[in-house]
């Protein structure tokens, strides 16, 4: 159920996304570990490299308001599978979300993978590594 609400939240996230160059809109929508719900649209920008996908804005909207933990976050797109999330994108959620951490990739078709960051990020950098 938490699956399905969180897939129609990334969907009405979307509609807000900014995409005057690729028209390609992305929504996502992420519960922290208080059950707070942030939701995020993709932000062109002319200077391409600027770009912020939907998945960063919704973790730094939870973070600048001092939710540090991910419990789950869904991430849609009108792609032909289910949509998958940037190198850059990975490591940011690497950052704020746990092994358990629910994350559902999905299409405006149905379609829905649930993954986890160890197999979108086997091996990612983590400040718990450093000595
Ligand atoms: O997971 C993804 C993949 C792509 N995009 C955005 C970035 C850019 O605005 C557009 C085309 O790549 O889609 C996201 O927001 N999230
Ligand atoms: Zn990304």
């Amino acid at each position: 159920m938490e699956t399905k609400r969180l897939v129609e939240k990334a969907i009405e996230a979307r509609q807000k996304a900014y995409v005057p160059y690729s028209k390609f809109q992305v929504g996502a929508a992420l519960l922290t570990e208080n059950d707070s719900l942030f939701l995020g649209c993709n932000i062109e920008n002319a200077s391409f490299g600027m770009t912020n996908c939907a998945e960063r804005t919704a973790i730094f909207k939870a973070v600048s308001e001092g939710e540090h933990t991910i419990k789950a976050i869904a991430v849609v797109g009108d792609t032909a599978g289910p949509i998958f999330p940037c190198g850059a994108c990975r490591q940011v959620i690497a950052e704020f979300c746990s092994t358990d951490t629910k994350i559902i990739l999905a299409n405006l078709k149905g379609d829905i993978k649930e993954t986890t960051i160890s197999e979108l990020l086997p091996g990612f950098f983590s400040s718990k590594d450093l000595v």
